[in-house]
């Protein structure tokens, strides 16, 4: 008997398969490498360019960072929302929250803190203009789920201030958000010192969406002075008084008060409790605990 491969129309009929196979898998490939590269999700990275990068007071910069022309976002965006940064050299990854979201040229602008020993913010700090970044999401920090709360108070401390910078960016300035106008919103910020507080840029938008609508609240703390005047509104920190003196403000029960924590694991503790050791949400603890807020009334970013 012949074997299959001397057999020529046999042969012919297997390496026009076999051709077709492979050409099928190339543009598989192709196909993939092109969908990756112009959309932007969760499970895989996406390559954008850094367009600037600007120091911003105490080891702060704004970065922002261009997408691939026409790159699409595939996967719903939360009411605040992040991208998980990679860091190239050692392969780790670390959200970061775009300020303004991404605009119509595919930008995103970051407020990123330095810490000495940190790996991400360092390697992300020392690029330059042209370099390539990897970066993939949407990834949800926190949703409005129709609660019936009639007034959201955020409290942040350092860059905790990004999560509600953006929600308020989307909900006053591309009126995005899912959040009712009707609901009361107060910001309670607190830096270090002046140079730490958020970049001016964004403490103007702050103040401008402040005088503009009845519904927002700010107040910007810092824990020590520095100079002889300040930016802030306040020096001290954050505490039961100021929380206190918020809800009294705002004519609405605490029942119907959300609270929304982010910044620095100290200043989550002391206002809202630590985290459970898994990293969830664990009891309300802390100032909010001490005011009777119950667990779906508090939400640790
Ligand atoms: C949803 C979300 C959104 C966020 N958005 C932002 C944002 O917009 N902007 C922003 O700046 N941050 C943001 N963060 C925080 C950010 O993800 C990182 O946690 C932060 O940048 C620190 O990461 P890192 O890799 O630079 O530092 P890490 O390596 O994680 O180090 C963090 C801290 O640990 C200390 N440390 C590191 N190694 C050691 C060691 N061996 N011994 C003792 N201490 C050590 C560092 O000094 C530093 O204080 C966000 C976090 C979350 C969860």
């Amino acid at each position: 008997m012949r074997s299959f491969l001397t057999s020529r129309p046999l042969r012919n009929t297997a390496l026009a398969a076999g051709g077709s196979a492979i050409t099928f898998i190339v543009w598989t490939l192709l196909r993939k490498d092109k969908r990756e590269a112009t959309s932007l999700s969760i499970n895989h990275f996406t390559e954008a360019t850094l367009l600037q990068s600007e120091q911003s007071g105490g080891c702060t910069k704004l970065i922002t960072l261009k997408l691939p022309p026409e790159c699409t976002t595939r996967q719903k965006t939360g009411t605040v929302w992040s991208v998980y940064i990679r860091d190239d050299d050692i392969q780790v990854e670390r959200p970061y929250t775009p300020l303004e979201g991404i605009d119509k040229d595919g930008r995103m602008t970051f407020w990123v803190k330095k810490y000495p020993n940190g790996e991400v913010a360092r390697w992300l700090h020392s690029k330059f203009p042209g370099d390539k970044i990897g970066l993939r999401g949407p990834h949800t920090t926190w949703d409005w789920k129709d609660q019936d709360a009639k007034h959201i108070i955020m409290i942040s401390g350092g860059t905790g201030f990004t999560p509600f910078y953006q929600l308020l960016y989307s909900h006053f300035l591309k009126k995005e958000s899912q959040i009712p106008h009707t609901t009361k919103l107060s910001l309670l910020h607190s830096s270090l010192n002046d140079g730490e507080l958020p970049p001016q840029t964004l403490r103007n938008n702050l103040e401008h969406w402040r005088r503009e609508s009845d519904s927002l609240t700010t107040r910007l703390f810092v824990d020590n002075m520095g100079g002889s005047s300040t930016a802030a509104d306040t020096v001290g920190r954050i505490n039961r008084e100021s929380i206190e003196f918020e809800l009294r403000k705002s004519n609405i029960p605490l029942s119907k008060t959300l609270f929304l924590v982010c910044g620095p694991e100290p200043m989550i503790n002391t206002i809202a409790g630590p985290r459970a050791l898994d990293r969830t949400q664990g009891p309300v603890g802390g100032v909010l605990g001490a005011l009777g807020c119950k667990s779906h009334q508090v939400w640790k970013l």
